[in-house]
């Protein structure tokens, strides 16, 4: 009986601990599920304590690390510019700026933009120097209140204005409320009498920067012109002509073909505008490189139905178009993208014409586009001494301008320039746009001497262009490492260099050309120089 009690009671004790253990280990893994599930729990700033999908993934990837022995290691995704603020520095790491050597903490380019012939003091632009005016919404009534920083208007009267519409005129108002314009906006407002754009405006980065990124939300093919080209168009009104590329960069043109017959080139309207602006001249509208969707942002979205029936999947299963214009519209002259991807030139807009109206001139030095004819200025060697006598050649700077053109154009081997083109609110002082450079660029192998007729036949050249082009010819700026360097800034130098080293060096044998020129002519004129730059009589160094 005995035994019997102590045997139930040892019994009673060990059911008692299996009960407390029990207990205990629930209770221990309670408290490490809450220490778990706290490692989760996001510090809450905002009301919310939702957590956001980041961050339950960071806590699946925890649990999800901790079973596993080999842990991936965490890769840094690129980030996309949420501002415009970001797009500089965006642009920057994409673009590889910067990427030319530095010396002093500066690269080359650099060194020249900073080089006194590139910060000539110039005049102060006064109102009518700008191409489209600012006007605050307020009322005359309105002036010197505190909310004087309103919305800007264009003004859309190119036709001049009132004395009532210049009191709603504001100089101070368009710097304050710029930010608030789309690039392609701030670019149109900058435009003035004397060049397209400041190349030290930082809008010039953002736009090249729009350009090359902004979702195109329509295509259409553009009128005007002989060859194919598209207008695409952007959120916020932002538009953009846009040209294909017809044929590999290093491609040279065949020999037997005549100028107006060369394909256009997408990288030549890049480099174009690289070289306007490293001649200091600032006449060709932005143009930066870009790789599209022909099927997502050409096929898919265009209005365009003659542009559309072009369309074609072709052998090889690349999407190719060829559209409907003069020149190379043919099934036999497709442009294809691999098998979607196309490179392509995006040049910025230049103002409606309906707000800024321009004025097309014919080239005097125009070739004959013939494959017999021959030009009247190929048959006369006096041919200038006519074109001075003549407006608006006989007075004013258009000489000049046309001299300052045909240099850019000899560099490149543009031999289409058969017009240029002029803002008309400006009349005949102001400065030529240097449009059209898609058949610039062709060959290397050789030069083209008949492109620099107007300066051989002239003898005339602004003496801030000589000493540009002196600075350029010296090894510390040559020209060739200025643009290699300059080139490297547009997106699709990493695809390839827009430019191949056999055109860099043709650069630089064709600046020494120019000067050969200039020297020529100082031999046997007075007077070759026109002084722009009285008082600055420092030779580059
Ligand atoms: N950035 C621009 N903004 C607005 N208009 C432009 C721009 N670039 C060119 N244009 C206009 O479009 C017209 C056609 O463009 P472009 O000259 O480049 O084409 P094209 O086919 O090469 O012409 P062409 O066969 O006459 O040489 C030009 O004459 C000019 O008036
Ligand atoms: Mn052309």
């Amino acid at each position: 009986m005995k035994t019997q009690n102590s045997g139930r009671s040892t019994r009673c004790i060990y059911l008692g601990l299996a009960c407390l253990s029990l207990v205990l280990h629930l209770f221990l893994a309670f408290l490490c599920l809450s220490v778990l599930q706290k490692a989760c729990v996001l510090p809450t700033s905002s009301s919310s304590s939702i957590p956001t999908r980041t961050d339950t993934q960071h806590c699946r990837s925890i649990s999800h690390s901790s079973s596993s022995s080999a842990a991936l290691p965490s890769r840094k995704l690129p980030t996309i510019p949420q501002s415009e603020d970001d797009a500089t520095e965006w642009e920057n790491t994409l673009i590889g700026a910067g990427k030319g050597q530095k010396v002093n903490g500066r690269t080359k380019l650099e060194e020249l933009f900073e080089h006194p012939l590139y910060n000539l003091p110039r005049p102060e632009l006064q109102d009518d120097d700008w191409l489209l005016r600012v006007k605050k919404k307020e009322h005359s009534g309105d002036r010197g209140s505190e909310e004087e920083e309103g919305e800007d208007a264009i003004d859309d009267d190119s036709q001049g204005s009132s004395a009532s519409e210049e009191e709603g005129y504001d100089k101070m108002s368009w710097t304050s409320a710029m930010e608030t314009h789309p690039p392609w906006l701030r670019f149109h407002l900058g435009i003035s009498r004397r060049e397209l754009y400041d190349r030290k405006d930082p809008n010039l980065a953002q736009l090249t920067h729009y350009l090359a990124t902004q979702r195109v939300l329509g295509a259409v093919q553009k009128e005007g012109g002989t060859q194919l080209k598209l207008l695409v168009s952007f959120q916020n009104h932002g538009q953009a002509l846009l040209k294909p590329m017809k044929q590999s960069r290093d491609a040279e043109t065949d020999g037997n073909l005549f100028y107006f017959s060369d394909f256009e080139r997408h990288n030549a309207e890049i480099a174009a505008f690289h070289l306007d602006r490293l001649l200091g001249f600032n006449r060709i509208p932005p143009v930066v490189g870009r790789l599209i969707n022909v099927t997502s942002e050409v096929r898919e979205i265009t209005t365009d139905k003659k542009l559309s029936r072009t369309f074609f999947t072709s052998p090889v299963g690349n999407v190719c178009f060829y559209g409907q214009c003069e020149y190379y519209c043919s099934s036999e002259h497709p442009v294809c993208g691999r098998p979607h991807q196309l490179e392509v030139s995006v040049a910025a807009m230049l103002p409606d014409l309906s707000l800024a109206p321009r004025r097309s001139w014919r080239s005097p030095w125009r070739r004959a586009y013939s494959r017999t004819k021959l030009a009247a200025w190929e048959k006369d060697p006096a041919y200038c001494d006519t074109v001075k006598q003549r407006p608006p050649y006989s007075h004013g700077t258009r000489l000049l301008d046309l001299i300052d053109m045909a240099v850019l154009d000899f560099l490149m081997s543009n031999m289409d320039r058969h017009h240029y083109e002029t803002f008309e609110t400006f009349g005949n002082e102001t400065f030529l746009l240097h449009l059209d450079n898609g058949r610039a660029f062709g060959r290397h192998s050789r030069d083209e001497p008949s492109i620099l007729v107007p300066l051989q036949q002239c003898c005339r050249i602004r003496r801030s262009t000589l000493l540009r082009l002196r600075l350029l010819s010296l090894p510390s700026f040559r020209l060739s490492d200025a643009m290699r360097e300059s080139l490297l800034r547009d997106p699709l130098a990493a695809v390839a260099p827009l430019l191949s080293e056999p055109h860099l060096s043709a650069l630089d044998r064709r600046l020494a050309a120019v000067l050969r020129v200039v020297e020529a002519c100082q031999g046997h004129h007075a007077e070759v120089i026109h002084n722009d730059v009285e008082g600055y009589d420092q030779q580059p160094d």
